[in-house]
């Protein structure tokens, strides 16, 4: 499996000069094998004017057919390397991103969207591959294959050279024009089609309370909106598309007209200069004519992708904002292979915490103010404060979904850094308040992929009072796209998870008991001493008196205490 690690970003105009320029020279050399095919056609004219025999005559034909295979084959050859490499580079780009967003910690303030990251990861992505296979090889042809034929006709007729030469640079300068605007209206509608996708993902995950509010004509009308902007804005793109192609068909049939009646004059008589003191002949003046039209192609071909690149860069741009530098989870993926840390242990883990600090960003203020605890192998603590005093932001900043600011967390004496994060975070259960149920059986939605073997599941499943669950469901599949689960049995699976991870020595537990009846807050505090009880430590965050009461001892993140709890079941009791 490929390790998630993070990777430095990347800017996109430094991504965008980096895809296969072979296969856009190989193209460059098959424009260029234009030339002998229409000395060829001219010569063959020429021939045919002179009434020389056939035989010759079949041999141009023969020549400039093989030169034509042979374009034909480096050109096919050039655009299947540009496209792979271009591919190859996007989906590099892309796992960047996706390893990027992977990293980043629950705790990060700018997280995109669950719809605009999938919007950008799988759609608006797809841009980036057409943007270096075909505008960034169209724009090596326009560097390079006018220049050329600029030097072959200005060898032959300064007069002709001078029409392209003047006519050739309106039409960048037009472009750019509208290229600016084109990036723009691209990067409007990408942001539309993120905004779209983020909307409907956000409002179908929503829909039962939608309905049940009597909110769906609302939401119907506010889907039509954006469907309908994002409409607007696709006719924008388009249109700025079709006013760039029509400004370079007219300057380069401007240019070509003017070469061909310079041409026919000359030829004529009419117009006796231009040809460096003599007068062009039949093949020379039809050679100067045919490289006229392909001095303008690879400009026309850079305008027909002028879109790809607006839709690329902006796609490169959206790749690169879903990696907004932020916290980050601690570890990579990788444990530490020789650490004494990734050996597995069996004994509760010990806590300490040295003057913890943390800040979601630089601009906003300290959440979490020099905090320090010990807490020893073993022991049951409840993390006690006002709402927003930190109680959540510790607990995360405990199992590394986040660095912190300034301070250090140690189990049994080990720093919590990145290269022991993932070894350490092995041995810990998290219990969510509402765990999320994947799209998936029972079973494996206790199992998690981690390696469990089924005595172990089966014991987890007993703990959690699961069974019967389990017996109606079978292998159904429950959470999204298949039958839910209630609350009680959500938390239980919660419950069952923690009871299944192997090698389990800390127990973190955030808010576990809010907003459940007294019945399923007892079965759930229960559930937590039990699993201390098998030799784990227990940390939770609570507003709950009764859990706290249940504790070995309190700790307190702004120096406000739980009220004297009562009402404590006796079994509670004896296992507190
Ligand atoms: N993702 C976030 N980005 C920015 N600030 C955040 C974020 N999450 C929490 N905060 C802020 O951090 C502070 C501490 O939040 P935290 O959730 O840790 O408190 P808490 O004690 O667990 O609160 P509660 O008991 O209400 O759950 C709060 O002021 C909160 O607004």
């Amino acid at each position: 499996m490929p390790s998630i690690r993070a990777t430095p970003s990347t800017s996109s105009s430094a991504v965008a000069s980096r895809p296969s320029a072979q296969g856009a020279w190989w193209q460059v050399l098959a424009a260029l094998l234009w030339l002998p095919q229409a000395a060829v056609i001219a010569w063959g004219i020429e021939a045919i004017h002179q009434q020389a025999d056939w035989s010759a005559l079949a041999k141009a034909c023969a020549v400039f057919l093989a030169l034509g295979l042979l374009r034909a084959l480096v050109d096919g050859y050039g655009l299947r390397r540009a496209f792979a490499a271009a591919r190859a580079h996007t989906q590099l780009l892309r796992l960047q991103a996706l390893q990027a967003l992977a990293l980043h910690s629950p705790l990060h303030p700018q997280r995109p969207s669950a719809g605009l990251a999938a919007s950008v990861l799988n759609e608006q992505a797809d841009h980036i591959t057409p943007y270096f296979a075909r505008y960034t090889t169209a724009r090596t042809k326009v560097m390079v294959v006018p220049l050329v034929i600029l030097v072959c006709v200005f060898s032959l007729s300064w007069v002709a050279g001078l029409v392209l030469l003047v006519a050739a640079p309106l039409i960048p300068i037009f472009m750019a024009l509208v290229g600016w605007r084109a990036e723009a209206a691209s990067k409007k509608h990408l942001q539309d089609v993120g905004n779209l996708n983020q909307f409907l993902l956000d409002r179908l995950q929503g829909l039962a309370s939608i309905r049940g509010l009597g909110a769906v004509a609302q939401v119907a009308q506010q889907l039509a909106r954006t469907a309908e902007q994002l409409r607007a804005n696709t006719m924008a793109v388009l249109k700025i598309a079709f006013l760039s192609s029509a400004v370079l068909e007219l300057f380069s049939a401007l240019g070509v007209a003017l070469v061909a009646v310079y041409v026919g004059f000359h030829l004529l008589g009419q117009i006796p200069f231009g040809s460096w003191g003599g007068t062009l002949g039949l093949a020379q003046a039809l050679f100067v004519l045919l490289l006229a039209p392909a001095f303008f192609e690879p400009l026309r071909e850079l305008s027909a992708v002028w879109h790809d690149k607006a839709a690329g860069v902006a796609a490169l741009d959206a790749l690169q904002a879903l990696q907004q530098p932020g916290p980050q989870l601690v570890g990579t993926g990788n444990g530490h292979p020789d650490s004494a840390a990734s050996a597995p242990k069996t004994t509760a883990a010990a806590l300490t915490i040295q003057d913890l600090s943390f800040q979601y960003s630089t601009q906003s203020p300290l959440v979490v103010q020099a905090f320090s605890a010990e807490i020893g192998a073993g022991e049951r603590v409840a993390l006690w404060g006002e709402s927003g005093s930190g109680k959540s932001t510790v607990m995360a900043l405990i199992a590394g979904l986040a660095a912190p600011s300034a301070g250090s967390i140690l189990i049994d004496g080990q720093a919590m850094d990145p290269a022991y994060a993932d070894s350490l975070r092995s041995g810990m259960a998290w219990v969510a308040q509402k765990p999320h149920v994947l799209a998936a059986s029972l079973v494996d939605n206790i199992r998690l992929g981690r390696d469990i073997d089924d005595a172990a599941l089966q014991q987890a499943v007993q703990r959690a009072a699961l069974g019967p669950v389990l017996a109606l469901r079978g292998n159904t599949v429950v959470g999204d796209g298949g039958l839910g689960l209630s609350g009680g049995e959500a938390l239980r699976l919660t419950l069952a998870r923690a009871a299944a991870t192997p090698g389990c020595r800390l127990v973190l537990a955030d808010e576990p008991t809010a907003h459940l009846d007294a019945e399923t807050a007892q079965f759930v505090r229960q559930g937590l001493l039990a699993l201390a009880a098998r030799g784990a430590t227990l940390v939770v965050a609570t507003h709950d008196p009764l859990l706290a009461a249940c504790m070995d001892r309190v700790l307190s993140l702004d120096g406000s205490q739980p009220p004297i709890a009562t009402g404590l079941p006796a079994a509670m009791r004896s296992i507190a």
